[in-house]
C-alpha cells in the first residue's frame, strides 16, 4: 500500500498526540511530536537564561545558538519508549512541565525557530510513511500531506484532561493555571504572523469534546483507511 502523510493540527492539549501515537504504531507509520521541538527550543532558552526579567527573549542570542540545539527523537533505552532528546539528552519530562509551557508560544512566533523547525521536519517526512502532529502541518510543512486533520475541544475540556495528566504524574500546578496557559496560547498561537494556527481548508475538522480516547482513534482509523483507498 501507498505511503502517505498524515497531518493533525489543532488546539493545545486537545488530543492530537494521543491519537496520531496510537495510529502511528497501528500502522506502522513514524510518529512526530512536532511540539515537543518547540518546547526542547523552550528549555534550552531557559536553561541558558536567554529569558528577560520582562519575559522577553533575547532573540540575538538564540539565533546565534540555535546551530548549538540539536533535537532529536529516540528509544529510551531504559523506558523502552520514544522520547525527545534535546543535545543528547532525554528531555520527555522536562518538556511538559508547566514552565516551558508557559515560554513556548512566544519562542514559536520567531521566525528563525520556525524556521528550522520546518526544514528538519520536512526532511523527517521526505519518504513518507509519517504522522506529524502541531500547528502548522496541514498548513505550511506538509500542505500536500494526503491526509490533514484539525482537532479541536472546549478549553474548559481539554484543561480538566490536562490537569489530571500532571496530577497524575506528581505535578504541583493548579487547574485555573492550566486553563490560563492552553487559552494564552491558543490566543498567541492563532494570531502570530509565520504560520498561525488555522484549519487548512482541505482538513477533516474533528470536536471530540465528547468523544473518548477508543472513539477518537477509531474515527482516526476510518479517515487513514479512506484516505489509502481512494
Ligand atoms: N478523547 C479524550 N478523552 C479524554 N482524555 C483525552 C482524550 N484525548 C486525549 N486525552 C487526554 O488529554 C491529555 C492531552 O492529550 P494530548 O497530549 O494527546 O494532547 P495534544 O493535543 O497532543 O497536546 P499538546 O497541545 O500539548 O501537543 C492527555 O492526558 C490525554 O490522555
Ligand atoms: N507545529 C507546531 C507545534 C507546536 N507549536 C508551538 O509549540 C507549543 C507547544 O506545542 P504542543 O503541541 O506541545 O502543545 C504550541 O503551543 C505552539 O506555540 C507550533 O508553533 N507549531
Amino acid at each position: 500500500m501507498k505511503k502517505i502523510i498524515i497531518a493533525i493540527d489543532g488546539f493545545s492539549s486537545c488530543g492530537k498526540s494521543t491519537m496520531a501515537k496510537d495510529l502511528a504504531k497501528e500502522i506502522g507509520y513514524i510518529y512526530i511530536d512536532s511540539g515537543a521541538m518547540y518546547r526542547a527550543v523552550t528549555l534550552y532558552c531557559l536553561q541558558h537564561g536567554m529569558f528577560n526579567a520582562d519575559g522577553s527573549i533575547q532573540e540575538e542570542t538564540l539565533k546565534q545558538q540555535m546551530k548549538d540545539i540539536h533535537i532529536s527523537f529516540q528509544l529510551d533505552p531504559a523506558s523502552q519508549r520514544p522520547a525527545t532528546y534535546l543535545n543528547g539528552k532525554n528531555v520527555e519530562e522536562e518538556i511538559r512541565t508547566i514552565e516551558v509551557s508557559s515560554h513556548v508560544s512566544p519562542i514559536a512566533t520567531l521566525g528563525f525557530v520556525r524556521e528550522e523547525m520546518v526544514r528538519q521536519q520536512q526532511a523527517m517526512g521526505k519518504e513518507k510513511g509519517i504522522v506529524m502532529d502541531g500547528r502548522d502541518i496541514g498548513t505550511a510543512v506538509f500542505p500536500h500531506a494526503e491526509l490533514k486533520i484539525f482537532v479541536t475541544a472546549s478549553a474548559q475540556i481539554r484543561a480538566e484532561r490536562r490537569y489530571k495528566e500532571l496530577k497524575e504524574k506528581g505535578q504541583d500546578v493548579s487547574f485555573e493555571e492550566i486553563l490560563k496557559n492552553i487559552e494564552d496560547r491558543d490566543r498567541i498561537d492563532q494570531s502570530r504572523e509565520i504560520s498561525p494556527l488555522r484549519k487548512a481548508d482541505d482538513a477533516l475538522l474533528l470536536d471530540n469534546s465528547h468523544m473518548s480516547i477508543a472513539e477518537q482513534k477509531e474515527w482516526l482509523k476510518e479517515q487513514f483507511n479512506k484516505a489509502t483507498h481512494e
